[in-house]
C-alpha cells in the first residue's frame, strides 16, 4: 500500500498546534541559567538612577569651559557612592570620578587626562561638547518600564539584568521532563564488550540527552530496550507515566523488527502524523497519549538530530512559553554547487558554513558525506541548508536558507 506522506510545513503546524503549557515554578537568580522566564520583568529604578559621571574628571558648567585653558575652583570631591551637597556657581568645578553622582550645577565632565590640578584649583585644558560624559538618569531604562518580556530565555546576560532590578528569585516555566527510549538489538552502550562485529554504539541516546537539555528539557533515560514488544511497550508506558514527552529511536521504519508504530496504538497512542516528505528522517511519527506526547524518530543517528531539532526543539521550546522557538535561520550564499537525484522531498543538507567579515555573508559548503548515519561529518561549524522540494540542482552564487543548529 502506498504511503501518504506529509509535507513539512503540515507537520510543523500539527506539531506547534498541539503544545501543552507547563506550570511555573520560582527559582533563583542563580539558578535561572536557560531557563524561561513566566513573567514580564519590569524595571525597579530608573537606571542609570541619576545622572552620574562616565569618566574621572572635573564635574564642570560647560559655560565655564567654553574658552579654554580655563581656571577653575575645585570645591568638592565627589567619590562614586557619596553625594555632593554642593551646587557648583560660576567659576567653578568638582573633582569626580566613573559612576558618581553628578551635582546641582554641573552639567559636563572633562576627563583627568585634559587638565592640570595644582593646590585648589583645575586648569582645564580642552574644551568639550555640553553633556560630554554623563550618563543621563534613566538612559538604558526608566522605572516600570519593561526589561525582560515573558517568554525570555535567560543567558548570562539576562541574569546580570535580572540583579540590576533587584531580581533575586524569579518565576519560569518549569522544564519539561523527557524520556528517552532507544530500541535495537544490535545497539549496546558505550563502555560494553563489543562481542560481534554486528553490534553498534548507542549514540542516539547521548545526541539526544544533550538535545533535550540545550531545549530547555530535564531528560530521562530510559535505555536501550530490545526489539521485543512486551519490553518495549513496559518501558514506554513507564516513561509515559513519568513524563511530559516521551522520544524514540529507531524502530521505525518497514522492518520486520520495526515495531514502534505497530506498538503505539496497542498502548493508547493516537497518530498525529507518520512520514513526512523530508530527508533525512522520513519514518518519523508524533502521537499522543491522553495529555502526554511521543516523538518516534528513526534510528539513524542524524535522522534522529535532524528530526529532533526540525520537531522536538521547537515543541519543548514552546511548551516553556520560550519567545523564539527555532535555531537561526540565516541566508547564505551557496559556494559550490549543490546536486541531488531525487527531488520528491524537501532536504536538509549538511553544510559547512563560513562567516565572511567582509561581506557580511555565510558561505555554505555542502557536505561531501550527507548519509543519514554519518554523525561524525557534523561537527563543527555545520549548518541544514533547506532544499525545496521539485529542486535538484542549486547553482553556485544561489542565496539560499540556511539553519544554524548550533551555537559555536
Ligand atoms: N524498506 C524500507 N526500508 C527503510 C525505509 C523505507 O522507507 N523502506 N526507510 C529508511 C529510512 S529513510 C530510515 S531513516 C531508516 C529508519 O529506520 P528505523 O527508524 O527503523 O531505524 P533502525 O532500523 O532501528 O536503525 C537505523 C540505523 O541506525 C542505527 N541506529 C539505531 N539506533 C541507534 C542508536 N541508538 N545509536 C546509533 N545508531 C543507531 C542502526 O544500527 C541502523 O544502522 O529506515 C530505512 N529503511
Ligand atoms: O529518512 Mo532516512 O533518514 O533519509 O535515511
Amino acid at each position: 500500500m502506498e504511503n501518504i506522506y506529509i509535507e513539512f510545513e503540515k507537520a510543523l503546524e500539527v506539531v506547534l498546534s498541539n503544545v501543552p503549557s507547563l506550570p511555573t515554578e520560582k527559582i533563583s537568580l542563580f539558578d535561572s541559567l536557560h531557563r524561561v522566564l513566566a513573567e514580564e520583568i519590569l524595571a525597579d529604578r530608573d537606571n542609570p538612577p541619576a545622572s552620574v559621571s562616565a569618566m574621572d574628571g572635573y564635574g564642570v558648567r560647560f559655560e565655564d569651559i567654553k574658552a579654554v585653558p580655563a581656571r577653575l575652583k575645585i570645591v568638592d570631591d565627589i567619590p562614586a557612592g557619596k553625594l555632593s551637597k554642593r551646587k557648583i556657581e560660576k567659576g567653578e568645578a568638582v573633582k569626580i570620578f566613573t559612576g558618581s553622582i553628578i551635582p546641582e550645577g554641573c552639567d559636563t565632565v572633562v576627563p583627568v587626562e585634559y587638565t592640570k590640578e595644582e593646590n585648589d584649583f583645575v586648569t582645564i585644558e580642552k574644551n568639550f561638547p555640553k553633556g560630554s560624559n554623563i550618563r543621563k538618569q534613566g538612559e538604558d531604562y526608566k522605572k516600570d518600564s519593561t526589561v525582560l518580556e515573558k517568554g525570555t530565555f535567560i543567558t548570562p546576560i539576562e541574569m546580570g539584568v535580572l540583579a540590576s532590578v533587584n531580581k533575586t528569585h524569579i518565576k519560569v516555566s518549569v522544564k519539561p521532563r523527557v524520556g528517552i527510549v532507544v530500541t535495537g538489538n544490535e545497539i549496546i552502550e558505550p563502555g560494553e564488550e563489543i562481542k560481534e562485529v554486528s553490534m553498534i554504539r548507542n549514540s542516539n541516546a547521548y545526541t539526544l540527552y544533550g538535545l533535550v537539555k540545550e531545549a530547555g528539557g530535564e531528560p530521562v533515560y530510559f535505555g536501550i530496550v530490545d526489539d521485543d514488544k512486551e519490553k518495549t511497550k513496559k518501558t514506554l508506558i513507564e516513561a509515559f507515566e513519568i513524563c511530559d514527552l516521551v522520544v524514540t529511536s529507531g524502530g521505525i521504519s518497514m522492518g520486520d523488527y520495526d515495531f514502534i508504530k505497530a506498538i503505539l496504538p496497542e498502548i493508547g497512542v493516537e497518530t498525529l502524523f507518520y512520514k513526512l516528505k523530508i530527508k533525512p528522517g522520513k519514518p518519523v511519527f508524533f502521537g499522543k497519549r491522553g495529555k502526554k506526547f511521543i516523538f518516534s524518530l528513526p534510528g539513524f543517528p542524524v535522522s534522529t538530530v535532524i528530526n529532533f531539532y526540525n520537531f522536538v526543539f521547537p515543541f519543548i521550546r514552546r511548551m516553556l512559553g520560550a519567545q523564539s522557538i527555532f535555531r537561526k535561520k540565516v541566508k547564505g550564499v551557496l559556494a559550490e554547487e549543490f546536486k541531488r537525484k531525487k527531488s520528491n522531498r524537501m532536504e536538509f543538507a549538511r553544510c559547512k558554513y563560513v562567516y565572511d567579515v567582509e561581506s557580511g555573508e555565510y558561505k555554505v559548503f555542502p557536505l561531501r558525506k550527507q548519509g543519514s548515519g554519518i554523525l561524525s561529518a557534523m561537527t563543527g561549524n555545520v549548518g541544514l541548508m533547506v532544499v525545496p522540494i521539485g529542486t535538484d540542482y542549486i547553482p553556485t552564487g544561489e542565496l539560499v536558507d540556511l539553519i544554524l543548529i548550533k551555537e559555536l
